[in-house]
């Protein structure tokens, strides 16, 4: 509704936060085929808000119009072409995981301030995200500010129940346990009861996630953007975030799970990292059924001797990374370690033990 009588709302102009060197972020759409990714990325591309957002959609999508009008084809080949919407958006459709779109994007750096990134319906979340942290000209650019998963919620249940070949991951349980929020979309089409089930599902594989539910993808913005999930600045919020966390029941066979522990004291971060190493590189944790444990999703709060400040961890798949907060541990403040594990066979118990027994092995340190 726009009147010309009317005095126009006063929105200070946006400067680029500071010149050339700031980093985008970038917040990675996911969810499995149909769940209405592009549903969420057009919702949001039309609504109002105070940024410039450059959106990459795949076109796998049976999608809307938009998606369509976007997907210009040369000979066989997508022909990547941004459009500049009126709203000061920016917008392209691509074929791949999108990362090749933004690095082109980087050309146009000072045109947007945020970047949305659908991924293919069965894509790994986490192989994308790594990509911002191992590709270093990538990531001086931009950074992951979360990852999002789109949830359909007539046939989530069923994607995830979905038998997979031995050893392979369900890709929808992938896509939750990887999520920093996830959107159940399509509540119009289920029952109360199927949404209760579903929930109780979504947060059983994964006990740190977020959970809206909508119609059409209809989300507040607020919620989507400037999660800022793997920022170390906010050491407080992650620590309390982190206690809240309840290791869960699994609710499918072979599921994924998350798993939580706290241990009191100081530890040694050599040792913290061959710990780590060992789960998430070598897998030499097994459960008591004697199958190897797979970490997917890794957080945690660390007090390392000698450290008079918090460290947090932050992990996908294989990486992972260690690093200081800017918060101290104060003196009346019990030291701890807690830690937060997403992923396939995990047996708490076992890990809390092989935590202790990894941090007290006085061998291993020269
Ligand atoms: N009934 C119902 N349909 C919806 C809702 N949200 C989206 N849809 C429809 O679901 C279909 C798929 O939506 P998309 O947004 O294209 O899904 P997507 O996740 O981008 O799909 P892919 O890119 O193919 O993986 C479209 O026909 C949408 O109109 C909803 O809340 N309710
Ligand atoms: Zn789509």
């Amino acid at each position: 509704m726009e009147d010309e009588d009317e005095c126009p709302e006063l929105v200070p102009i946006k400067e680029k936060p500071t010149g050339p060197t700031a980093q985008i972020p970038v917040t990675i759409i996911t969810g499995y085929l149909g769940a209405g990714k592009t549903t969420l990325l057009n919702y949001i591309l039309t609504e109002q808000h105070n940024k410039r957002i450059a959106v990459i959609l795949n076109e796998f999508g049976e999608g809307s119009a938009l998606e369509k009008s976007l997907a210009v084809s040369q000979a066989g080949e997508l022909y990547e072409e941004w459009l500049e919407l009126r709203n000061g958006c920016l917008c392209c459709s691509v074929k791949d995981n999108g990362l090749k779109a933004i690095e082109n994007l980087m050309e146009k750096k000072g045109k947007f301030d945020y970047i949305l990134l659908e991924t293919t319906g069965l894509a790994d979340p986490g192989a994308v995200a790594s990509m911002f942290w191992v590709d270093a000209e990538l990531g001086s650019d931009v950074y992951l500010d979360g990852i999002v998963t789109v949830i359909d919620a007539k046939y989530g249940m069923q994607h995830l129940t979905e038998e997979k070949p031995e050893g392979l991951i369900n890709e929808a349980a992938r896509q939750i346990a990887l999520a920093d929020l996830t959107i159940i979309n399509k509540t119009d089409l289920v029952k109360e009861t199927e949404l209760v089930q579903l929930r109780d599902t979504v947060r059983s594989i994964n006990g740190l996630v977020k959970i809206l539910e909508t119609q059409k993808s209809r989300v507040d913005l607020s919620q989507v953007l400037d999660l800022h999930s793997f920022d170390t600045k906010d050491g407080t919020r992650l620590a309390e975030k982190l206690q809240l966390v309840k290791t869960s029941q699994p609710h499918l066979d072979k599921s994924m799970l998350t798993v939580t522990f706290e241990v009191p004291g100081s530890v040694s971060e050599d040792l913290l990292n061959i710990f780590i190493q060992n789960l998430l590189w070598e897998k030499i944790f097994k459960n008591k059924a004697g199958l190897a444990m797979t970490v997917i999703r890794l957080k945690g709060i660390f007090s390392i001797q000698q450290k008079q400040k918090k460290v947090m961890l932050q992990g996908v798949h294989e990486l992972y990374e260690l690093e200081e907060t800017p918060e101290f541990w104060s003196d009346h403040e019990p030291r701890l370690n807690r830690l937060v594990f997403i992923g396939r066979n995990l047996d708490g118990e076992v890990l809390k033990e092989e935590f202790i027994s990894a941090m007290s092995n006085k061998d291993s340190v020269e």
